[in-house]
C-alpha cells in the first residue's frame, strides 16, 4: 500500500505552522485521525505495522489521545490486549483504569506518530514498575530520522523528513503565521 497517498487522499497531511507536542514548532503536521477515522484504513494500517515486529507481543500499549485507535489495531491484528496511559492533572502519564501488565511480559509501544519519542518514552517510563520485556516502539509516520530510540527499535509504516523549528527560528513565527496546536498536550 503506498501510506504517503493514503495520507495525501484522506488529508492526513496539513500545511501551516503547528505547535507539536515537544514545543517545536513546523510546517507539516500529519493529523492521523482522519486516515483513521475510516475503520477499513485503521484497520489495515493495523495489520501492515503489526507486520514489521517479528515477535509476537502480550500485550500492546499505546498513549492516548493519538495512540488509542491505530494501537487498538495493532493489538487486532495480533489477537492480544490493548492498553492505554493518560497523562494526570499534572500531565503525568499514568497507566489508570485498573489495566496492569504481569512481570517480563512482552510489550510493543504504538504510537500514531513519532517526532521526538518523548511521548514514546513517556509510556515506557510510566509501565517500568511491571518489569516489562519492550520489544520495540512502532507508529504509523517516524518523524524522528531514528531507527531507534534508547536500545529499541523504531518500526514505522512511513518516514517523513518535516523540518522542525524551536520557536525562536522558526520561519513561521517571524511571518506572523497564525500557530495552530493540534495534540491534547497541555
Ligand atoms: O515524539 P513526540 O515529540 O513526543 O511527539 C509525538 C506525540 O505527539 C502527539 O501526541 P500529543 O502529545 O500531541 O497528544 P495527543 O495524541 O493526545 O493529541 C502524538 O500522538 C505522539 O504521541
Ligand atoms: O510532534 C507532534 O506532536 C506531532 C507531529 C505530527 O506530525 N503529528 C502529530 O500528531 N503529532
Amino acid at each position: 500500500m503506498d501510506i504517503e497517498n493514503l495520507l495525501k487522499k484522506t488529508k492526513a497531511i496539513l500545511n501551516g505552522h503547528f505547535l507539536l507536542s515537544s514545543g517545536l514548532h513546523s510546517d507539516t503536521y500529519i493529523q492521523c485521525a482522519q486516515v483513521l477515522k475510516y475503520p477499513k484504513y485503521a484497520e489495515i494500517l493495523g495489520n501492515l505495522l503489526s507486520e514489521k515486529f517479528n515477535e509476537k507481543p502480550d500485550y500492546i500499549v499505546s498513549p492516548a489521545l493519538g495512540g488509542l485507535i491505530i494501537g487498538y489495531e495493532v493489538a487486532r491484528a495480533f489477537n492480544v490486549p490493548f492498553l492505554f496511559t493518560e497523562r494526570n492533572k499534572e500531565g503525568k502519564m499514568e497507566l489508570r483504569r485498573n489495566f496492569y501488565i504481569e512481570e517480563n511480559k512482552k510489550v510493543i509501544i504504538i504510537e500514531d506518530v513519532i517526532t521526538t519519542g518523548k511521548s514514546t518514552l513517556e509510556v515506557v517510563e510510566s509501565i517500568k514498575d511491571f518489569k516489562p520485556n519492550i520489544l520495540g516502539f512502532g507508529c504509523i509516520v517516524n518523524r524522528s530520522k531514528k531507527e531507534f530510540l534508547n536500545e529499541y527499535p523504531i518500526k514505522s509504516l512511513i518516514e517523513i523528513n518535516a523540518k522542525t523549528f524551536t520557536s525562536n527560528e522558526c520561519p513561521m513565527c517571524k511571518n506572523n503565521i497564525k500557530l495552530v496546536k493540534p495534540g491534547s498536550r497541555k
